[in-house]
């Protein structure tokens, strides 16, 4: 067996290859940002080709800072951004338009037409979804009606679609030259158009959107052999692909019932495991399939998804230059002793998890003049927190069970000052693991135990170990009372868009 694995791990940010060894422990990685394109108000869209480009770049970079050549990888895994659509020609590879990134908010009227016409009822119990712009089924859509041609050469036979993991896939495997068109249960209970307990494409959900069933990849477990690659992975085996949130609920170990996690990235996912069986929320969360290894039964989780939070940060350095680099925002939070009053609820995309309020554009509240740049670095972070919270409480509620602990990863759990607010938040300790790139690790467990790199889960719940745990300082009396009045900010934001 061949020494090493590699994950890819391309994010809503950025796309990173990792390079892992028998233990888990990272052997080298390289990481490279794309482009972001915000064409109107509420569009979000990515270049295909360069993240296609950006993920050939980080292999080549990583397998270079290991010094290492593809035939001593044992195979490689895939995370994804998960949602984003990519439909292009069958033939050329070349897209027919830029991925519609699942913040992406452009669909909100195709949203609202399905769902007076068939009810959240229908699409809730058959995908566990709630009818909502995040989800692929609508976004592709709307590229088939958008774009000129589209849809009479999807019917032809002459496109291919899928998410981010699909694309990569398709074109790490040879692409127009036989590259293999498939998903995992992970990606696809993310697009609307997939039977949750039976794991395929539902038949009457793909006439409700009028998606041809030709264009859509085959639904394969998220641990098993897809094809070899070709290129600078030349013979090594694909054999790996998880949701990014998935991945991160597979790399921190969460095998059980009852175990989770939150991510902390562009935006922020709480997944908690089900176990076989799907839990159907009745506080706005989503149900969706945890993982599927091999020919075994599907592992299910309840999710909830926020849509801004590192995104916030993002746009505190970009869009009002408030820091220059995402890490900086701490030091200018450092700055004040707390956030002067001020709440910033980033609605951007709407609210998603618990509200889904495709209605709600992003507030600041509180503002007086003794609020400086300092009290919106701490409430920009202080956001993340009380997004968070409002997903354990729904979680919580949901399955009568309190968490003890908070098993947290993502880019900004370096932030020690968010993660200190967060834990003082939930009144509960908050757990960083050893190897903080969760989501690559996920991928790469899901490749290994298709080759028979790892034996079983129970090997990988072995190889967890704790970094650094936040305990909660604050009174209970402080915390409820700025929960209080988080969530009235957060009334502020509904209702914006007609
Ligand atoms: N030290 C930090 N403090 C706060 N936010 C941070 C920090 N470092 C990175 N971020 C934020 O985390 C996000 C990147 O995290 P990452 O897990 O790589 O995201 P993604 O997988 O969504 O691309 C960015 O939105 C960035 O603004
Ligand atoms: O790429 P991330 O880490 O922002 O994750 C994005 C999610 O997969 C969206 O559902």
């Amino acid at each position: 067996m061949n020494p090493y694995l590699a994950a890819i791990d391309q994010g809503t940010t950025s796309t990173r290859c990792l390079i892992f060894d028998r233990q888990g422990r990272e052997i080298a990685r390289a990481q490279r940002e794309h482009r972001q394109f915000y064409p109107r108000p509420g569009w979000v869209e990515h270049d295909p080709l360069e993240i296609l480009a950006q993920t050939q770049a980080v292999v080549a970079g990583a397998l270079e800072r290991a010094g290492l050549g593809p035939s001593q990888l044992a195979a490689v895994g895939i995370a994804n951004q998960r949602e984003t659509v990519v439909l292009w020609e069958r033939e050329t590879g070349r897209p027919v338009h830029n991925a519609i990134v699942w913040q992406d908010t452009r669909t909100a009227e195709l949203c609202g037409r399905l769902a007076g016409e068939f009810g959240q009822d229908r699409f809730r119990a058959r995908t566990g979804l709630p009818i909502a712009t995040y989800f692929s089924g609508p976004k592709l859509g709307w590229l088939l009606d958008h774009v000129e041609g589209a849809r009479a050469r999807a019917e032809r036979g002459e496109l291919l679609c899928g998410t981010i993991d699909t694309w990569l896939i398709w074109n790490l495997s040879g692409g127009p030259r036989g590259g293999v068109h498939i998903t995992d249960p992970s990606n696809a209970s993310r697009t609307l158009l997939m039977d949750l307990a039976r794991l395929e494409w539902d038949a009457g959900l793909l006439e409700a959107m009028a998606i041809p069933r030709p264009l859509l990849p085959e639904i394969h477990a998220s641990s098993e052999v897809y094809g070899v690659c070709a290129g600078s992975l030349s013979g090594v085996p694909l054999a790996g692909d998880l949701g990014d949130q998935q991945a991160a609920l597979f790399g921190q170990g969460c095998f059980a019932p009852g175990e989770a996690k939150n991510t902390y990235g562009t935006g922020c996912f709480m997944l908690l495991n089900t176990g076989r069986e799907p839990v159907v929320s009745r506080q706005g969360l989503l149900t969706t399939v945890a993982y599927r290894l091999g020919s075994e039964p599907p592992v299910y989780a309840l999710e909830g998804s926020v849509a801004v939070t590192g995104a916030l940060v993002q746009w505190l350095r970009d869009n009002l230059g408030l820091i220059d680099s995402a890490a900086e925002v701490e030091t200018l939070a450092a700055t004040v002793a707390d956030n002067g009053g001020i709440y910033i609820v980033p609605a951007f995309s709407g609210l998603f998890a618990p509200y889904w309020r495709g209605d709600a554009r992003g507030a600041i509240v509180g503002l007086t003049r003794y609020v400086n740049k300092g009290h919106f670095a701490r409430a920009a972070l202080e956001a993340a927190a009380y997004q968070t919270r409002e997903i354990l409480d729904a979680m919580r509620d949901e399955t009568g069970q309190a968490l003890a602990e908070l098993k947290v990863d993502g880019g900004m759990v370096a932030n020690d000052l968010l993660m200190g607010f967060q834990a003082d938040l939930l009144g509960m300790p908050v757990v960083r693991p050893a190897i903080a790139e969760t989501t690559a690790l996920g991928a790469a467990y899901a490749a290994g135990l298709a080759v028979g790199f790892w034996r079983d889960v129970d090997e990988l719940r072995g190889l967890w170990r704790r970094d650094r745990v936040w305990s909660p300082t604050m009174a209970p009396a402080t915390r409820e009372c700025l929960y209080a009045d988080w969530k009235k900010a957060v009334t502020r934001t509904f209702d914006w868009v007609e």
